[in-house]
């Protein structure tokens, strides 16, 4: 399909031309749309930090600590007082045992009051987007005004359990009363109990990791090994343009004890060149397999937040919001089967709910999780079979623009820490809606758990890019 040999001059060019278009443009061609929210609530503005290569410069922190900078950050940037905040939602994947509502100990850490609640939510990668979701529900029921909303990860130091076995031995022995008792669970203990459990980035119910899922669902779909190279290259190329041009102003620069400089940069962003990227052995089904270390994400540390509001309190506290969060949909399917194609069946339900065409969208950002995913879910909704038998339409819906899509890269180079991602998108979809002279932007990303997202957002006309 020549629509997936992913053209990245044409992206760029597109992108140029795009903005060349005066705001009046955008303000006389307004579209409508359906929405069935009873108060416009708006997303004032979003940070996050540098992402970074799992085991590099946060490798001695704690995830919390990220959390609190990304916390502290959005105060810093949108000037409003922590006593303003009602509430804190926070996602997390791979939880820290030590701080398991993550979103508590992270705002306790960044001074919030003691008096402002806040819960953890997850939902694998599209954890902060189920945080956006949730704080824009408790805002439609009229609970609360102002919530800030993000996500972390850290995958620098994750949780290695003890083997069962030697689980069972430990708890057993902590409740020994006698020497004799203890010395009779000792003599149970054999030297493979030391075997530690490892967390794997897999699917509970199959067991599968999410690379080799990504490689049967390119295979699935005939996506090759050069489609996926080119793919990631663009991803990388196009990051690495809006980073050296500044677009990444969700970016707040990052002192962290013990690095001698400032982090200030995402450090996973690397162009390579074709015969690089076609030399790399596949990372998870050897030998035929189809993704390597380059058209995958890579594990990666990080934290976003963003603060959303009802527009009234944003005027009355004198705010220009980046934008309105209009409308989502979440979508799940078999695990097994279809572990990643999110975006192919939310974009469809979620433009059908609010009586939008592919057409009418401005800015696509959506997750990248392999190559290999997003070139199977774009050519899922180009497919009459898969669209007629799985989405259950009359024939294929069609593929977005790929000018208009993750023009400043994506998961692939930015980086994905699994919970901080859904707030990244939202940001860089407001930001680009600004710099690109859009109305409206899509969101959309598939999870573990056969599960995904699609959100509309709309860019507000007191949008700034930075
Ligand atoms: C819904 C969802 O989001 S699901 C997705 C969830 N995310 C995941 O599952 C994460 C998937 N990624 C991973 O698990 C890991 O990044 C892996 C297994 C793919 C790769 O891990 P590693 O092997 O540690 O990667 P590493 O960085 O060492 O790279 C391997 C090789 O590829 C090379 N490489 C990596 N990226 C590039 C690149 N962009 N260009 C050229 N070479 C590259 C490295 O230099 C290295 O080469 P070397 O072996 O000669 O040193």
């Amino acid at each position: 399909m020549s629509l997936l040999r992913v053209p990245i001059t044409l992206a760029v060019n597109q992108q140029q031309a795009i903005r060349t278009l005066s705001t009046s443009s955008y303000l006389s061609q307004k579209k409508q749309f359906k929405s069935k929210s009873p108060q416009n609530i708006v997303l004032v503005d979003g940070v996050r930090t540098p992402f970074l290569v799992s085991g590099t410069d946060y490798s001695k922190m704690m995830p919390h600590n990220l959390a609190r900078h990304s916390l502290l950050s959005l105060l810093r940037k949108t000037k409003v007082d922590k006593e303003l905040i009602d509430y804190i939602v926070y996602g997390t994947v791979i939880q820290e045992v030590k701080t398991s509502n993550i979103a508590r100990e992270a705002a306790l850490s960044a001074g919030f009051s003691n008096f402002t609640p806040a819960h953890t939510v997850t939902m694998a990668c599209i954890s902060s987007n189920q945080a956006i979701t949730t704080a824009m529900g408790l805002i439609a029921t009229g609970t609360y005004e102002s919530i800030v909303c993000g996500g972390v990860e850290f995958m620098s130091d994750v949780p290695i359990r003890h083997s069962r076995k030697m689980r069972s031995l430990m708890l057993k022995a902590n409740k020994a009363k006698t020497l004799g008792q203890r010395l009779s669970l000792l003599s149970t203990f054999r030297p493979s109990f030391l075997i530690p459990e490892l967390p794997a980035v897999a699917e509970f119910s199959s067991g599968e990791t999410m690379g080799h899922s990504a490689d049967r669902l390119a295979s699935a779909f005939s996506v090759s090994r050069k489609e996926q190279d080119d793919y990631a290259l663009r991803s990388h190329t196009l990051a690495k343009q809006a980073q050296e041009k500044g677009y990444f102003t969700d970016l707040v620069p990052f002192k962290v004890d013990g690095v001698e400089k400032t982090i200030n940069v995402d450090n996973g962003i690397r162009v390579s060149t074709p015969e690089a990227l076609a030399k790399l052995k596949p990372a998870f089904v050897k030998p035929y397999g189809t993704i390597t270390a380059a058209n995958a994400s890579y594990l990666t540390d990080g934290a976003s937040a963003c603060l959303i509001m009802t527009e009234e309190k944003a005027k009355a506290l004198g705010l220009k919001p980046k934008a309105y969060l209009r409308d989502f949909i979440y979508v799940s399917q078999d695990p097994i089967d279809q572990l990643l194609l999110g975006p192919a069946y939310g974009i469809p339900k979620l433009l059908s709910k609010t009586g939008l065409t592919l057409k009418d969208i401005d800015v696509w950002e959506i997750h990248e999780a392999f190559a290999g995913q997003i070139l199977a879910n774009l050519k899922a909704l180009d497919s009459d079979y898969f669209c007629k038998d799985y989405l259950k339409l009359g024939q294929k819906y069609g593929t977005p623009d790929l000018s208009k899509w993750n023009t400043w890269g994506g998961s692939l180079s930015i980086g994905h820490p699994f919970a901080a991602t859904g707030v990244r998108l939202c940001m860089h979809t407001s930001n680009r809606l600004v710099r690109e002279n859009g109305q409206l932007g899509v969101v959309a990303a598939c999870a573990a758990g056969g599960q995904g997202v699609a959100m509309l957002i709309e860019r507000h006309p007191d949008a700034h890019a930075n």
